[in-house]
């Protein structure tokens, strides 16, 4: 078989097999530790131009089925897998997952130097690439190619993802809650989390403004997860949903819009947190859980205690004990909280679900 090459923008080269798709794709290179969830990771729109490595050795052992996407389609830009599975060995897989990337026009890679990919891209940071299955230019010309795709940092790309259409999930059981939420890359189990606590969750278009949110007359407004650079994103609309006084809950993309209507700034992480082992602190009662990570970009937050904002005191909720990042904020007052990681946990450990529980106790405390 021909060689496939994963090309950085530094130069470095990685040689490997063509999987999936057959072709040539940019994105930037970010790479995954989870051990379980690789139909999760492919079909989160969070992922929206990053090309997926795997660091798990061992991928597409349980082949694809229809329930675990989170989306309706692959998002990743490329993939990079060690060895993908020759077997595919589930009882609810209906393909393997290499048919499945070809039906989906995903470009691939397996190669031997996924743990090499993952040092390099840990000390040097993250980059563009490009992956190429049949490459027809010396490599030089492949770099400078993967030097003229668009770079992470300023990135728009909520809109790209979300619905255009508004569009209902209704409450599991008796309905208890109305939430607007607004997508800005929503993963499938967010709302389906909130819909078995009884919400009847509004799914809104990222365009959604403050009034297309309030028109909704939601208990309670959720911003979600979501793709490219949080500093590029406008937070009119959340800055007046704040200021209404209704209760709010963000995830990830939301909860750096959240801390960009507190007044505080994100910026770039050096590699980001992709995987479902990352440890979290909670800083008023020290307990630890362990999260599903997803992102590039952090809050830049004081870690020493309250400080103020528009809508009254707020703190940093959660840091990673990996490296200190901010990993969540609330107002003192309880009314708006949001972390940067995913208790929705599709895939991952559900140590973070409570925290839908406590949206639906603002919500519960608001309605008296
Ligand atoms: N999963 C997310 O919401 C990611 C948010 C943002 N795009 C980041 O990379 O940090």
């Amino acid at each position: 078989m021909t060689d496939a090459l994963l090309v950085l923008e530094d130069g470095r080269v990685f040689r490997g097999t063509p999987y999936g798709a057959v072709g040539e794709t940019f994105g930037e290179m970010v790479f995954n530790t989870g051990m379980t969830g690789y139909q999760e990771t492919l079909t989160d729109p969070s992922y929206h131009r990053q090309i997926v490595a795997m660091t798990a050795p061992h991928i597409g052992n349980t082949g694809v089925n229809d329930e675990d996407p989170e989306s309706g389609r692959v998002w990743v830009a490329g993939y990079v897998v060690r060895e993908p599975s020759r077997v595919v060995s589930n009882w609810r897989a209906n393909r393997s997952l290499d048919d499945y990337l070809k039906e989906q026009g995903v470009v691939g890679i397996a190669m031997p130097g996924t743990r090499a990919l993952t040092r390099h891209l840990r000390e040097r940071g993250a980059m563009r690439a490009g992956i190429f299955s049949a490459p027809a230019e010396p490599v030089p010309a492949l770099v400078e190619r993967v030097r003229q795709a668009p770079a992470m940092a300023g990135a728009d790309l909520a809109a790209e993802v979300a619905t255009t259409e508004p569009y209902v999930v209704p409450a599991i059981g008796a309905k208890r809650f109305t939430v607007a939420a607004v997508d800005l890359g929503i993963k499938g189990m967010t709302p389906h989390r909130m819909a078995e606590r009884g919400c009847e969750v509004h799914v809104l278009p990222a365009t959604a403004t403050a009034g297309d949110i309030l028109a909704v007359r939601p208990d309670g407004v959720f911003f979600s997860n979501g793709p490219g650079d949080p500093a590029t994103a406008d937070i009119g609309p959340l800055r007046e949903v704040l200021a209404s006084g209704t209760p709010f809950f963000g995830i990830c993309f939301g909860n750096q819009l959240f801390g960009r209507a507190l007044g505080l700034s994100t910026y770039k992480l050096r590699y980001g947190h992709r995987g479902v082992n990352q440890p979290v602190q909670d800083v008023r009662t020290g307990k630890v859980e362990i999260s599903a990570h997803n992102h590039g970009f952090a809050v830049e937050a004081p870690l020493d205690g309250p400080f103020e904002t528009p809508y009254g005191p707020a703190e940093v909720s959660h840091v990673n004990l990996n490296d200190r990042c901010v990993e969540g904020l609330r107002l003192l007052d309880g009314r708006a909280f949001s972390v940067q990681y995913h208790p929705e946990a599709a895939a991952g450990p559900h140590d973070a679900a409570y925290l839908f529980d406590e949206f639906c106790e603002v919500m519960t405390r608001a309605q008296a």
